[in-house]
């Protein structure tokens, strides 16, 4: 057994010792049925939130409105929550109202779907009321009880019911699936930054999956803030996120292709989903390199320019993406072939020359911005012919140009 699960496990032990009730619960019970890598360990007990933190040394109040209580044990944290019932969402992401309740069934009662409603107990007893664990076999996500009722009281479950169906690849039950359709509407009440986590989920996981059923239940205009009229670019955007490596910046300007979307309609969607400045880069380099198509037959010199400008991994993106789009089983190729240029490479920086700028300065050349000018047509020069890079033919290089000027 994995150390954090066995700390997980002396947690609960240490609650039932002091009298409560405890359990493992929700996703780790669903994961380690299911195999699965667990990295997160929830506790459901009924001890209170403030019989919790004077049971632990070391306690952080994380949610305690709700229940919650993060404990952290030998260097790991969980999330120990008290038995409860949800009231509605007030703005998606706590619960307006939480009433603390007496026993475990109520508890599980209240979480979204059946393969989240379980839990397991201390000395193997699973407590699954709602037939987790035979969906769990049969493949299929359901929510717990009434789905209307579910999806009222959070929106957000009905694209996590999406996403699980993706990233297990599951069907979704028919009612559960016919009041996501009746009840998308509710995802505008749902904060941007939580239905960009799920997005991302689903783009990482297996995304025509979760393409597909968004479309179906017309959740997606709440994610790319436009109507979903034609299926066609949908299936193309399906289509070609299922070939494409599982790299999210790829996958999204897929999408964007798929969709023919320009420019500020692409800016406008990626700030409404609130994405790390990191990713919008990405996203936003690969975008603008969406007019250069890879060839084979590119020279040497311009595989080593386009590095150059845009880095090597935008370059990689645009190659898989052309790959994607028009012959997917040639990705191995194009993976050939960037790597190999990519060992070609002389300079992917200026300061990736054979000489710096105070090697010009001890050479006579004046400090200032001439300086900057002559180190970028060195860099030319190299990307143009690789053999330049070496100290002595760059100084005899700008000796030359200097002859000249
Ligand atoms: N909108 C939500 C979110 C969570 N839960 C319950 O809280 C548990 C823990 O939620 P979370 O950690 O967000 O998700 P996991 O199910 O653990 O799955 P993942 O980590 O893949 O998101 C879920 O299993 C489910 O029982 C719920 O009922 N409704």
């Amino acid at each position: 057994m994995e150390r954090i699960e066995a700390v997980a496990w002396k947690v609960v032990e240490s609650l039932e010792a002091a009298g409560f009730e405890a359990y493992l619960v929700g996703g780790c019970v669903r994961d380690k049925l299911l195999e699965r890598n667990i990295y997160d360990y929830d506790i459901t007990t009924s001890a209170l939130p403030e019989e919790v933190q004077a049971l632990f040394p070391h306690t952080v109040p994380t949610g305690i409105k709700h229940g919650t209580v993060s404990v952290r044990e030998e260097g790991f944290q969980y999330e120990v929550t008290t038995f409860r019932t949800d009231g509605e969402y007030e703005d998606g992401r706590h619960p307006a109202e939480v009433k603390f309740v007496r026993s475990l069934e109520e508890d599980l009662a209240r979480r979204d779907l059946t393969i989240n409603a379980m839990a397991l107990g201390r000395d193997g007893t699973l407590h699954d009321p709602f037939g987790g664990q035979f969906d769990l076999f049969a493949k299929r996500i359901k929510a717990v009880g009434d789905p209307v009722k579910r999806f009222e009281e959070d929106a957000l479950r009905m694209l996590r019911a999406i996403r699980f169906a993706a990233q297990l690849q599951f069907e979704i039950e028919e009612e559960t699936l016919q009041a996501i359709s009746e009840e998308a509407f509710r995802l505008q009440q749902i904060s941007r930054e939580r239905i960009r986590d799920e997005w991302l989920k689903m783009l990482l996981s297996h995304a025509d999956t979760a393409i597909q059923l968004l479309w179906e239940t017309d959740t997606l205009r709440h994610i790319f803030s436009r109507p979903t009229v034609e299926p066609e670019p949908w299936e193309r955007a399906a289509a070609w996120t299922a070939d494409a490596p599982p790299d999210i910046a790829l996958r999204f300007c897929l999408v964007f292709a798929a969709l023919e979307i320009d420019e500020p309609r692409m800016d406008k969607t990626l700030q409404g989903l609130k994405l790390p400045s990191q990713l919008k880069k990405e996203i936003r380099d690969l975008f603008a390199l969406q007019k250069t198509e890879p060839s084979p037959d590119w020279p040497d010199s311009t595989w080593r320019q386009l590095f150059y400008i845009h880095g090597y991994e935008t370059i990689w993106r645009r190659c898989m993406m052309r790959a994607v789009i028009h012959e997917p089983d040639k990705l191995p190729f194009w993976r050939e072939q960037v790597a190999q240029r990519r060992e070609q490479q002389p300079i992917w920086v200026l300061s990736d020359l054979a000489l710096t700028g105070e090697d010009l300065i001890e050479h006579g050349i004046a400090e200032g911005p001439a300086l900057g000018h002559w180190l970028k047509r060195l860099a030319q020069a190299v990307l143009q012919d690789p053999s330049h890079n070496e100290k002595t033919a760059l100084l005899q290089l700008v000796q030359d140009w200097q002859a000249n000027s």
